[in-house]
Order: C-alpha cells, then sequence, then structure tokens
C-alpha cells in the first residue's frame, strides 16, 4: 500500500525542540535532541526499548520537564507555560496511547462525549451528537455506539480511543505503539486509519512505534533516537539504508526473511 500524498507544510513548524536534555539522576537519555515536527507531517520516532521515546513524548506534552534546551508546541514555550495555558495546550493534543485508555463502565457513546462534555462548557446536545457520529463514522465503527468497551476487539477499542481524540479536533497526535498487540491485518487498518486521520483532519503527528510495517505505511519521516540524540532521519529507504550497527539490526529483526 502506498501511503496517500500528504498535504505538509514545510514553512510551519508546529513542534520545534532543540538541545533537549533530560536525565534521570546520572542516566542521561535524551542528551541534545533537535527536532521538528511539521504542519500536517507524520513523523515516526523509532529507537530501542529505553532509548526515550516516551520521555521525548511526555516533555512534549508537559508531564515531565526538561532539564536543557527548548521546546516548542504550536507557538508555546512549554518551559516557561502556566499551567492554565498548558492545560489549553494539551486540549490541542490528542494523545492514543497503548491501553487506549478507555472508560470500562460506560458505552462507546459516552466515552466519546466525555471529553466534549469536560473541555467544551455550554456545547449543546446536538452537537455532541452531531460530533460523536462524525468521529465512529471517521474510525469506521458507528454500529459500536452503544456497546460496552469490554465487548470490543482490540483493534476496535483502538479506533474507539483515536476517536476519543479526534472529538476535540486535535492540531496534533501523539500516537503511542498504535499497532502494540495486534494481529498483522489490524495492524494494517490501523495504519490506514492513521494515514486517513492526517488527511481528514489535518493533523501533524508523531508516532512512536517499533513496527517497521507502521513506519514504513504511515511514516512521511522516519527519526531513529540513537543514544539520546535524532542521529538518522529521513524517509524510511534513507534511514535504513546504511550499515550501522546500531541500525541494520533493528530492520533485519523486523523482517525476518
Ligand atoms: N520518571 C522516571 N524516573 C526515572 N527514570 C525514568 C522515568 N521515566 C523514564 N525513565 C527512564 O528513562 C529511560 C527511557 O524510558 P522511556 O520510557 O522513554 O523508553 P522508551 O524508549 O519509550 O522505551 P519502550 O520502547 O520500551 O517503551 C528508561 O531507562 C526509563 O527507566
Amino acid at each position: 500500500m502506498d501511503k496517500p500524498k500528504a498535504p505538509i507544510d514545510y514553512n510551519n513548524p508546529v513542534i520545534t525542540i532543540k538541545g533537549l536534555k533530560k536525565s534521570f539522576e546520572d542516566y542521561h537519555v535524551l542528551r541534545g535532541v533537535d527536532l521538528e515536527l511539521y504542519q500536517g507531517e507524520n513523523l515516526v520516532v523509532l529507537g530501542r526499548s529505553g532509548t526515550g521515546k516516551s520521555v521525548l513524548i511526555k516533555v512534549v506534552s508537559g508531564l515531565l520537564t526538561a532539564d536543557h534546551g527548548s521546546v516548542k508546541v504550536l507557538g508555546c514555550d512549554i518551559n516557561n507555560i502556566s499551567p492554565k495555558d498548558l492545560r489549553e495546550l494539551r486540549v490541542r493534543m490528542g494523545f492514543s496511547f497503548q491501553n487506549s485508555a478507555l472508560y470500562d463502565s460506560m458505552t462507546v457513546r459516552k466515552n466519546l462525549e466525555f471529553p466534549l462534555v469536560r473541555n467544551r462548557k455550554g456545547i449543546g446536545k446536538k452537537e455532541i451528537d452531531a460530533k460523536v457520529h462524525e468521529v465512529l463514522e471517521a474510525v469506521g465503527l458507528r454500529q459500536t455506539i452503544n456497546q460496552m468497551p469490554s465487548e470490543l476487539s482490540g483493534g476496535q477499542r483502538k479506533r474507539i480511543g483515536i476517536a476519543r481524540t479526534l472529538i476535540l479536533n486535535p492540531e496534533i497526535m501523539l500516537y503511542d505503539e498504535p499497532t502494540a498487540g495486534l494481529d498483522p491485518i489490524t495492524c494494517i487498518e490501523i495504519n490506514e486509519l492513521i494515514n486517513e486521520v492526517q488527511q481528514q483532519y489535518k493533523t501533524s503527528s508523531i508516532i512512536i512505534t517499533h513496527d517497521l510495517t507502521c513506519a514504513k505505511q504511515t511514516g512521511d519521516r522516519i527519526a531513529m533516537l540513537l543514544d539520546g540524540q535524532f542521529q538518522r532521519q529521513g524517509t524510511f529507504e534513507e534511514v535504513f539504508d546504511t550499515d550501522d550497527k546500531r541500525v541494520k539490526p533493528f530492520f533485519d529483526y523486523n523482517f525476518i526473511k
């Protein structure tokens, strides 16, 4: 499957990271990270376990503070932001985490309504209903509206989790291992959904994954974290066209011949 051409604005970075360092005691996880995410782009972040991919996402979303360096997200300086501005900024970002984070005691409809009711004070019932139907349509799961999360498959839960973030029209999407634990066909369907979200909602996304099929299908650009920095960036082919012993096994073990 070829990736649909994305409308990327390379003059408009939505995230700019310069010289980011983050340590935990004497363990230096991020050692001078530079990165830009452009408007409309899907950027895939690769790296071995423990290289700091989740730490990076947590710094970008203000859950962890940087030790050094600057992090600008949608024009806001994350290192110098008030709690109120940070809350408002987070509403402009959608998070898709591994466990989908659905409320098990609520139907799909209630799960989808929840962020709207909490973040859009005064929104009317008609508008809520229209948004719920729109996002369910976008993820192809209209029929699940009255079901409980426990009645959904892993792939469906993932889709509803994505729908729940889309309902607030996020400008940036952060996907943390979107295909983890899913069968290969469902993985491909989730990859296609990530690309559809990019097209339909004009999102800019960071996609953390160990799944190179996901990286290849969704990434307009790949950035690989090596020794605390993005030492390889480019298209999928560019990143893996190397004999670098830190990079090549990553490819070889993913596509065992
Ligand atoms: N709050 C914390 N306190 C102490 N150490 C932490 C904290 N958060 C992360 N770390 C450490 O930072 C390193 C990077 O963690 P991180 O979760 O970012 O890895 P990752 O690249 O996302 O790994 P994986 O692919 O396995 O999810 C790990 O060694 C982890 O133990």
